[in-house]
């Protein structure tokens, strides 16, 4: 692993990865192997996780081809440097922020979503101008091979290379020095991330999971409501890092609820939904266990059978659900939606604020306030208000959590901006010594008062100003035009004591 990770370290340090060329030429490949490949990423990302080929474009392939446009359409103005602000000390540098790559990435993906969690921070670290290790989740295996074929026929060789295993293979990958690591997984094995990039003191990008609360308020359109949940419930059998992990809602909206998203999931999947191309399985027997472990012990509304030899659960709704019971303790991360009754807005906030921070909150109501109000008053990684998981798909939006839920976060400019290193440079003349002797020593008051001048004050361009500025500009282009460079020095010097003069006489 070591020799593997020296080997991307060297052709970083080539330095071919860096013009805006190279990046713009291997994120086009990038997007031609999507393209000219489709059908056999298609066919992986199906094999793990029992998803029709529409779905599998849907969810993972059109926001990834979404992504990799918007770099090429923006990564010319993105790479530039930006030129900032300057004070009277500095007016004649040159002063700005060039944002330049961080050298070698790791990106380690998860298996739910196996393809957009690996491509997508791919496509920001490649913008960005970095060389990158991928180490796809061992869990959605067909992925995995696949991209391990695909990558390297597409991609320098080099700079972007695949390390396909499990634990042992990451434990081994985490030994190594890297410059960013982007994790998408279990808060757990986060921490293991952290705590082994904290002895290079590499930084760090969790993109973990949680418990995503949906509130529903008593004033709103119940049917909308209950379509949309089923949608980013459901979808991927629950499987997706910002599914509505659970119902925050008054008692008596419960039966209602259980009713239309019953009535939804027919229409959605049909009679038979072990028949429905449109919904997935759940990934291997252990998570299957684990989620009908939630299940012990409560009152389920509406679904509820399973297959253990397919690993199908049905669409499940469990109501009256007492917040101490394991389902309510664990991220489910499938199927199952429990229903919590709250008395109000209050409770439901005081509910959300006294557990961990969640990767996503969605609050569903007519009251435009209460949502407000509701953002305020709580936190979490993001929020979708009447709707669920669309925030992940706004690539303007950031995307990350907060607190247990993570840190950091990615999608176009601000993957950009994850894998970048804001770079700040100011460039001085060799000449203009005499304004540095007030930096040097002896010091005085006099030079003390000349530097609160020229450090505190800010040049202001307001009317005044601007006036004062165009009439010692002409003054000085007369003078220049005269005596040339020794009057040049003069006007810049009369400019400033007259300036001064005018801020001492404001203190
Ligand atoms: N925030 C997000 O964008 C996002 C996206 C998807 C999933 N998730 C969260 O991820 C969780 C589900 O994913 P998972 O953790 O089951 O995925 P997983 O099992 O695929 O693990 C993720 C990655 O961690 C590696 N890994 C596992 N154990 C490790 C260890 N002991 N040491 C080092 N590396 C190890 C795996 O090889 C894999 O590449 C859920 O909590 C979900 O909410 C978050
Ligand atoms: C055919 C219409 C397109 C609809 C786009 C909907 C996209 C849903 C994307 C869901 C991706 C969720 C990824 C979540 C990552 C965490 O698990």
């Amino acid at each position: 692993m070591e020799r593997e990770v020296q080997r991307v370290r060297q052709a970083f340090r080539s330095g071919r990865s860096r013009p805006l060329r190279f990046r713009l030429q291997q994120l086009e490949a990038l997007r031609r192997m999507v393209q000219e490949r489709e059908k056999d990423i298609l066919a992986a990302i199906g094999a793990d996780l029992c998803k029709s080929e529409f779905n599998a474009y849907s969810q993972e392939v059109i926001t990834v081809l979404g992504e990799i446009d918007l770099m090429l359409e923006n990564l010319p103005e993105w790479v530039t440097a930006k030129p900032v602000k300057k004070n009277l000390l500095t007016m004649l540098d040159e002063a700005y922020i060039q944002p330049e790559p961080l050298g070698v990435v790791l990106i380690i993906g998860a298996w739910n979503y196996p393809f957009i969690l690996t491509i997508q921070p791919l496509v920001g670290a490649i913008a960005a101008g970095n060389a990158v290790i991928i180490k796809p989740s061992e869990l959605s295996e067909n992925t995995a091979k696949i991209l391990a074929k695909l990558l390297p026929q597409y991609l320098d060789q080099d700079l972007y290379v695949i390390v396909n295993g499990g634990v042992e293979e990451t434990t081994e990958l985490l030994k190594q020095r890297f410059d960013h690591i982007l994790y998408t997984g279990n808060t757990a094995v986060g921490k293991i991330v952290m705590e082994a990039a904290a002895k290079h003191l590499t930084p760090v990008t969790l993109e973990l999971g949680g418990k995503s609360p949906c509130y529903i308020d008593k004033d709103c359109d119940l049917d909308i409501v209950c379509r949309r949940i089923t949608w980013g419930k459901y979808m991927n059998c629950g499987q997706t890092c910002i599914a509505p992990d659970y119902i925050l809602c008054e008692a008596s909206l419960q039966s209602q609820i259980v009713e239309k998203i019953k009535e939804t999931v027919k229409e959605f999947y049909g009679e038979n939904i072990k028949e429905s191309p449109d919904y997935e399985r759940i990934i291997n027997l252990r998570h299957f266990k684990r989620i009908l472990g939630l299940l012990e012990g409560q009152e389920i509304a509406f679904g509820g059978e399973t297959d253990e030899a397919t690993r199908y659960i049905a669409p499940t709704i469990l109501t009256d659900v007492d917040p101490e019971t394991k389902v309510m303790q664990e991220e489910i991360f499938g199927p199952v939606l429990p229903i919590v009754p709250v008395k109000s807005v209050d409770e439901a906030i005081n509910f959300i604020n006294e557990r961990e921070k969640p990767l996503a909150l969605y609050i569903f109501s007519h009251n435009s306030k209460l949502i407000k109000r509701m953002i305020d008053e709580t936190s979490s990684g993001g929020v979708t208000g009447n709707d669920v998981i669309m925030h992940f798909v706004l690539n303007s939006l950031p995307f990350g959590g907060v607190g247990s839920s993570g840190m950091g976060a990615y999608h176009g400019k601000h993957s950009f901006d994850t894998f970048s290193h804001q770079r700040p440079c100011l460039l001085k003349s060799l000449k203009r010594e005499g304004a540095n002797k007030l930096r040097y020593p002896p010091n005085s008051q006099a030079k003390v008062d000349w530097g609160k001048f020229f450090m505190l004050k800010q040049f202001n361009k307001g009317k005044l100003g601007l006036l004062l500025l165009a009439f010692l500009g002409v003054v000085a282009a007369v003078l220049v035009k005269k005596y040339q460079a020794v009057l040049r020095r003069k006007t810049l010097l009369i400019f400033l004591v007259v300036h001064r003069l005018r801020w001492s006489s404001k203190q």
